[in-house]
């Protein structure tokens, strides 16, 4: 079962901010009078008119060509049962979700109140001229069986029932891979199906497609196992009785079954059923949230099984969340009429093959594995493997122009897998990279105000994520009442309370006197330095106790820093600070330096700025092209500014060739490759936009990301400190833990880096 504080997560990642996960946002300008008379009215009419001649127009001028219906009568939510249309409404909202994130497709989520049949497909057809695509969505058995059919014989839009054939698709192809792997073959295995509903019955259908025999098979609903002697089954279910009379329970079935199937409730299949079946056996458990039988209790009853949940925590997450983004953007993409039965095939096969090809870096890091490879834990893919768009979309879209069935055609299908990469955007990408590569080599990191609710919940999250390993530095008292009060679990996290002396801080203490002692720093008063944490912190990671150091969430900036520079001090190479940061903007992420430190700096303390900025932006594996900005392009005004910067770029041009670098320059042009190609074609920042931008002061970079930050909608990670000898990183003050766990995510990459440069030093006794 969730903890109770996962659950409590839920409920707070639902509700606060704007409730719910979806929102519509307009894809038009909509600034100015004009802009307005062209979305609305008088302009308008003049696509109505286009579409009111050619209907077909609606998809030149509308949404509707990438816009899907998730529609569900809350009859069958999940394995949660019937609870009605509203209770059903987060998870319509998660598959819009989905939807959108791995294949741009936008949703409006339905939930109707309509129990018949007829109900539901009135409502259903009347729908029609809005959407591209409907996803039907736990509606229970039978009737969704009947809603589909009338649906997909009444519309010309695609229609598919989710549960049914998405789940079909997904279990399909990791039923013909796991008994790949566990040497059995589809037509002789005996196959024991818990559940007889929407999911069940598809799934089954589709395995005898695949070669699974009938006679193979039995299956149960809540009531016991289908038998032609029981009255109160229907055509559907009927199909599925068995004559076989040595079977009177679920536990008789699975002797000596090779493969389990359950798409019924939660913890139904004991271990014992486990032990009895077949050598090598395969159980995909796909009950949601709660698996037939948990992973690690199936898992410890038999070394020699291939186990899959729905769920996303453990390996093998056979769910329909690999497939229904994907094939609704394969059949949207060439106007499929339907989604047949080939396009389905064509997933099953790609989502099988992929799971063969070797897996990207990006993935085994997504994942903080190693080296995830096709066998017992990975029988399909990861759901956040990008490759599923172009591997499974295109598959779709290929066997729906083949089949007939696409009033689109595709012919160049590079571009076609350009354009659905292009698709994934690269804002979030840059972020989860981030994160993946901390994860490669998570660091040791030191909390400084471990005492505050936000640090410890940025603690949880980093250590459950395999991010960093947290150290908490504050009153251990208090941190654990923090914990205990908010469910928090880091019970096995370290906690030093800088404040309690030890023979450790003494000797801190005593590296703080040796260093200050002609800075006019007593052995006393280093004593009393050590009790703050910052102070302490520091001196932990220069002795490599820990690898790096958060603070400044309820300090000011001079204040956490100074410590940190007293203690562990600059590079060398450079013997300059600076704070940038990452703005993760809807046209890219754009550096902002320096933001934080150096409030007037001179020409030559710019290019420190630059050479620090340059060389962190490589370590994040991203190629640095830097405008230096001011309020003139290359010499067209004279002032301190332009002048200062002028010679800014003359010394980063003759010292450090290597660096993309030019100017001075006008933000406009420095963002604007159009721009500055017409007027400076001569600039070595032609062809792309800048993605690093060096202010001429403090108070220009640091208003320009505040002012970007809060009108201009975009994220900030930072400021990234720069140019210190060991990696520390000081927060904004009133960081949110989202921006915390940004910073230690850089924090743990920095580390890696510097750690990789030098080993740790010694404490001098
Ligand atoms: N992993 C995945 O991708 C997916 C998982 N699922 C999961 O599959 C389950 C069923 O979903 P769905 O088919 O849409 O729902 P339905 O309501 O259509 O079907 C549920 C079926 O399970 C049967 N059932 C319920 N309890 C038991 C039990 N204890 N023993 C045997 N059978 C039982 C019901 O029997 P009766 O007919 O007699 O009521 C019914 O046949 C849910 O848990 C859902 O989360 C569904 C789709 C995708
Ligand atoms: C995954 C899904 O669709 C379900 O459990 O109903
Ligand atoms: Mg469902």
């Amino acid at each position: 079962m969730n903890k109770p504080n996962r659950k409590q997560d839920a409920l707070n990642y639902h509700s606060k901010g704007r409730p719910g996960k979806i929102q519509v946002v307009p894809t038009k300008p909509t600034n100015s009078q004009r802009d307005l008379t062209l979305a609305y009215s008088p302009g308008v009419a003049e696509p109505c008119l286009r579409i009111a001649d050619n209907v077909e127009d609606v998809y030149k001028y509308t949404a509707k060509g990438n816009l899907v219906a998730v529609i569900s009568n809350g009859t069958a939510v999940l394995g949660l049962g019937n609870i009605g249309p509203e209770a059903s409404k987060p998870v319509m909202e998660g598959k819009g979700l989905l939807f959108k994130i791995y294949a741009d497709i936008d949703v409006f989520d339905l939930e109707i109140n309509a129990k018949t049949v007829d109900e539901f497909v009135n409502i259903v057809k009347a729908l029609e001229p809005t959407f591209g695509g409907v996803n039907l969505e736990d509606i229970s058995a039978p009737t969704c069986f009947e809603i589909e059919s009338r649906l997909k014989a009444e519309m010309k839009i695609p229609v598919m029932h989710d549960d049914q054939h998405g789940t079909a698709i997904i279990s399909g192809a990791a039923l013909m891979n796991a008994c790949e792997i566990q040497g059995k073959k589809l037509d002789k295995i005996k196959m024991v199906v818990n559940g007889a509903g929407a999911a069940a019955v598809s799934c089954t259908k589709m395995y005898l497609s695949l070669g699974v025999k009938k006679e193979n098979l039995v299956m149960f609903d809540i009531n016991g196992l289908l038998t032609p002697e029981r009255t109160d089954l229907d055509e559907m279910r009927l199909q599925f009785a068995t004559n076989r009379k040595d079977i009177t329970n679920l536990a008789d079935a699975m002797k000596n079954a090779d493969v389990f199937v359950g798409l019924s409730a939660g913890n139904v299949v004991t271990p014992a059923m486990l032990v009895s079946m077949a050598k090598n056996p395969i159980v995909f458990a796909m009950a949601n949230p709660e698996p037939e039988i948990s992973y690690d209790l199936a898992i410890a009853a038999r070394k020699d099984i291939i186990m899959a949940t729905g769920r996303s925590d453990f390996p093998n997450q056979v769910n329909n969340v690999l497939g229904f983004p994907y094939i609704f953007r394969g059949a949207l993409d060439v106007r499929a009429t339907a989604i047949n039965e080939e396009m389905k095939i064509a997933a099953v096969k790609a989502i099988a093959e992929m799971a063969k090809k070797p897996v990207p870096e990006a993935v085994n890091l997504a994942y903080n594995i190693t080296n995830l490879k096709f066998g017992r834990d990975y029988i399909i893919p990861k759901p956040m493997d990008q490759r599923l768009i172009t591997e499974v979309s295109s598959a779709v879209a290929r066997a729906a122009i083949e089949s007939g069935v696409a009033r689109k055609t595709i012919t160049d299908w590079d571009a076609y897998n350009e354009e659905l990469l292009s698709r994934l955007g690269t804002n979030n990408k840059l972020l989860r990279d981030l994160t993946n590569k901390a994860k490669q080599a998570p660091k040791r990191v030191v909390f400084a105000e471990a005492d505050t609710y936000k640090i410890l919940r940025a603690a949880q999250i980093v250590k459950d994520e395999g991010i960093a390993t947290p150290i908490l530095l504050g009153n251990a008292e208090r941190i654990r009442e923090i914990m205990s009060e908010n469910e928090l679990d880091l019970e096995d996290v370290q906690i030093i309370d800088p404040k309690v002396e030890t023979e450790r801080s003494l000797e801190f203490a005593q590296f703080l006197f040796k260093k200050r002692q002609r800075k006019g720093v007593t052995l006393f008063e280093a004593k009393k330095l050590m009790v703050d944490r910052n102070y302490f912190g520091a001196c932990m990671v220069h002795f490599g106790e820990a690898d790096a150091l958060i603070s400044g969430l309820t300090k000011d900036y001079a204040t956490t820093i100074k410590p940190a520079l007293q203690i562990i001090g600059t590079e060398a190479s450079v013997n300059r600070v600076a704070g940038m940061y990452l703005m993760i903007t809807e046209k890219g992420p754009v550096f902002f330096g320096d933001t934080t430190v150096n409030i007037n700096p001179t020409a030559q303390e710019l290019v420190d700025i630059t050479v620090l900025m340059d060389r962190s932006i490589k370590q994040l594996n991203i190629k640095p092209r830097i405008a230096v900005l001011s309020y003139s392009n290359f010499g067209s005004n004279g002032g301190e500014i332009p002048e200062k910067t002028r010679e800014t770029v003359r010394i980063l041009h003759e010292k450090y060739p290597e660096i993309v670098v030019d100017g001075e320059m006008q933000a406009n042009f420095a963002l604007n490759s159009e721009l500055l190609a017409d007027n400076f074609g001569f600039s070595v920042l032609n062809g792309k936009p800048a993605n690093t931008l060096i202010f001429p002061g403090l108070a220009s970079g640091n208003i320009a990301y505040k002012l970007l930050q809060e009108i201009g909608g975009a994220e900030a990670v930072g400021p990234i400190l720069l140019g210190m000898k060991k990696p520390v990183h000081v927060l904004q003050l009133g960081s949110s833990v989202r921006e915390i766990v940004n910073m230690v995510t850089i924090a743990v990459i920095d580390a890696q880096v510097k750690c990789a440069e030098a080993k740790p030093s010694k404490a001098k006794k």
